[in-house]
């Protein structure tokens, strides 16, 4: 088992990565300081409770744990707060009180969702992220958690830590391939902002790490999971360094929103977005020539099978609309992350309309 933590002060969390884990929990929580005496609430979603939610009761009733559960449909639209309200019924149902501890067993959708619900319930009660996809390698760690509205991506949310994270990467192996690259598009990420030599091992080892071989998977996840962890602990609220963990987000979290949360998934998105980020750079100087940033981020992208064109059926004016609700905005104007170099990325303000439009253009031609 690898071991990183999240260092918040008193809020401080481990993040436990290995295989086999999920038979670790009881242990785990208590650890944590998470006693039998509290009840224990697991949230999780249609394909992953019939996979993974018995062993997981099971293993905490013979613990002496009490567990109630609730499943919602898998997908990205149950980030809402019609669903928010369904499992704080069923809480209240069975009765939790504050004592109560939320489990968010799935994806980054049920950890965003579980998460948001525990940091409402009652005024907040704990919770612990159980990630089981690949992508959450980034969404359970560093607190943010949120519903969607229809005009805007995590628009309604809170900043509100797990207690724990436990990552058994034995779970990913029963992941559609659809995800493990949707997955891979935060880890890209995570090299693209702040590692040339980790960007550079992804790509020489992408067969290795699509095919999920041991040890490349763990180590991949245990990178990405150590940039996150560094930038979180500096910056938890995102006063300034954490927006960096945005790029490709201002682009990507537009299409989501004018898709209705039902097209590409958050992944896909943003490797598009990504793409977006490096040819705007690009065209306003960020980057230099010889570097070929947007060519290489294209083809790493490319080697994961990741979108990189804008499909054409996204109007720019749509775009351009859904980007204003952007939460890194200010007074009305865009904020952007952009890549600088592979591994460095730099926030920039004031970028003129006419040359996102163009970027967005040229992205729609992109091969
Ligand atoms: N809070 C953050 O910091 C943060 C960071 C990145 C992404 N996110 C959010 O995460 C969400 C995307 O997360 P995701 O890509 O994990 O999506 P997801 O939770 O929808 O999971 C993807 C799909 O895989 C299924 N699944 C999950 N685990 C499985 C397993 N082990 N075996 C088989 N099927 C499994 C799910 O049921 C779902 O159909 C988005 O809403 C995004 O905004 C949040
Ligand atoms: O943790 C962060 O900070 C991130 O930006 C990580 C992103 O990958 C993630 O999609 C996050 O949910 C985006 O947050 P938002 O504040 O842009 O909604
Ligand atoms: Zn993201």
């Amino acid at each position: 088992m690898n071991q990183l933590t999240v260092d918040l002060g008193e809020r401080s969390y481990p993040i436990l990565i290995g295989k086999g884990l999920l038979r670790q929990l009881p242990q785990q929580l208590a650890a944590r300081g998470i006693e039998p005496r509290q009840t224990l609430f697991i949230v999780s979603d249609e394909h992953v409770a019939p996979l993974y939610l018995e062993q997981v009761v099971n293993g905490l009733e013979q613990a002496g744990y009490r567990c109630g559960y609730h499943i919602v449909p898998a997908g990205e639209q149950v980030k809402s707060l019609a669903y928010l309200e369904e499992i704080t019924g069923k809480a209240l149902e069975i009765g939790l009180d504050r004592n109560s501890v939320f489990l968010a067993l799935g994806g980054g959708v049920i950890g965003d969702l579980t998460g948001f619900c525990a940091a409402a319930y009652m005024r907040g009660v704990p919770f612990v992220q159980i990630p089981t996809t690949l992508l959450a390698h980034d969404s359970s760690v560093g607190g943010k958690v949120a519903v969607n509205h229809p005009l805007g991506k995590n628009i309604i949310g809170a900043f509100h830590q797990p207690s724990l994270v436990l990552y058994d990467t034995e779970t990913l192996t029963t992941l559609p391939k659809r995800e493990i690259y949707a997955g891979f598009a935060e880890v890209l990420k995570h090299g693209l902002i702040w590692s040339e030599s980790f960007t550079n091992w992804l790509s020489d080892n992408a067969s290795s790490l699509l095919s999920l071989e041991s040890p490349f998977i763990e180590e991949a996840i245990q990178q990405g999971c150590a940039i996150k962890a560094e930038v979180v602990s500096n910056d938890e609220r995102e006063q300034g360094l954490r927006a960096i963990l945005n790029l490709g987000h201002t682009f990507g979290h537009a299409l989501e929103a004018i898709s209705s949360y039902g097209g590409l998934i958050h992944g896909e998105a943003i490797s598009i977005g990504m793409v977006a980020a490096a040819l705007l750079a690009e065209r306003i100087g960020l980057t230099k020539a010889e570097d070929r940033v947007a060519e290489r981020t294209i083809s790493l992208l490319k080697q994961y099978h990741l979108p990189v064109q804008l499909p054409s059926a996204f109007a720019i004016d749509d775009i351009l609309a859904a980007m204003r609700h952007d939460k890194k905005g200010k007074d009305g104007k865009f904020v952007f992350v952009l890549p600088t170099a592979i591994g460095a990325v730099e926030i920039v303000e004031n970028v003129d309309e006419a040359d996102i439009i163009e970027t967005l253009k040229i992205c729609k031609e992109v091969e």
